[in-house]
């Protein structure tokens, strides 16, 4: 494997006539991380991976790994490995027929071939037909196809898409461990749920344009949390709570107050020698914060 390579994107566009798929993408995706690249559908996340594998050109801007163009990487497969789309493997043929087929196309050792069913979980099911493969199953082959060259750089579109719980916690571990080999990882949803305890960074795109680029920690850090409290007399809440300088208004089920402490707005209740009937915290999920993200293309 080659050291572990950046991916970076300055100023990607791509227009389709009148439709603007990618809109001025400017990221970078780091070595030795899994980086989620997430958006609803049609956001422009395949149009994005399709620009940086060189199978589509940007109207204008870059996309290079290791600060090279795909298709001027001296060895493309030892660079980078891809599965877009579920790939659309010969029924007819075994998993183990189309890696060979792959490996002696582009001249690889053929023990490479044997490593990534190894490596996959698909050596006991490489001789039979690809036609009787689960849909879990083809995944693995298509990570298989994507490994033979050994690349430094995984880029995987939708790669837990229609996967069963199994099959999910094995990628999960699976990717991880490709990052933990100083690899770059990056892969494409739609849910962020489904990747959320895969990656460590996330790039997410909205329309075309990039609404957020930073560390998944960051996201959940920019959740928005509150208490609600009350209590028999509420005017003198208020004024305790003022006095300890809170924000705070006046909700259905009591006073809602900015921030997420309860032991501080409790501690200001009972400096003021305010009864309390009920404290609560509550806090918008990372789920939250990323539909908002996706939906109105800011944090509210
Ligand atoms: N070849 C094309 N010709 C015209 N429009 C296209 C083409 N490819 C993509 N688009 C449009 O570009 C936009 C982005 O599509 P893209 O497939 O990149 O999104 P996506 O985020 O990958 O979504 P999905 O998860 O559904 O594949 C969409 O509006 C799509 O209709």
């Amino acid at each position: 494997m080659a050291d572990g390579l950046p991916i970076e994107f300055h100023g990607v566009t791509k227009r389709f006539g009148g439709v603007t798929a990618v809109d001025d993408v400017t990221a970078t995706v780091l070595p030795g991380r899994v980086t989620g690249f997430l958006g609803p559908n049609g956001a422009g996340k395949t149009t994005t991976l399709r620009i940086l594998l060189g199978l589509v050109g940007a109207t204008t801007g870059t996309a290079t790994i290791g600060g090279t163009p795909y298709r001027s990487l001296s060895t493309p497969l030892h660079t980078v490995g891809a599965a877009l789309e579920a790939a659309s493997f010969h029924p007819g043929r075994s998993g183990r027929n189309h890696l060979d087929v792959y490996a002696r196309a582009a001249r690889l050792p053929n023990a490479r071939i044997g490593v990534v069913l190894d490596q996959v979980g698909l050596t006991d099911a490489a001789d039979r037909r690809v036609g009787g493969y689960s849909l879990g199953m083809r995944q693995r082959l298509g990570l298989a196809y994507a490994l033979l060259g050994d690349p430094a750089v995984v880029v995987l579109d939708e790669p837990i898409n229609g996967l069963d719980p199994e099959g999910i916690r094995w990628i999960r571990t699976f990717l991880r461990e490709l990052a933990s080999e100083g690899r770059t990882v990056l892969i494409s949803s739609h849910m962020l749920g489904e990747v959320q305890q895969t990656v460590d960074e996330a790039l997410i795109i909205r329309r075309g344009s990039l609404v957020y680029s930073g560390s998944l920690s960051e996201l959940e850090a920019r959740s928005a949390s509150w208490v609600i409290v009350d209590g028999p007399d509420r005017p003198a809440l208020a004024a305790a709570l003022t006095a300890a300088g809170f924000t705070f208004n006046a909700g259905r089920q009591g006073t809602i107050v900015n921030g997420g402490d309860t032991a501080a707005v409790g501690h200001a209740a009972f400096v003021a020698g305010v009864e309390l009937h009920s404290l609560h915290r509550h806090a918008t999920t990372l789920e939250d914060t990323f539909l908002s993200l996706i939906n109105d293309g800011g944090l509210s």
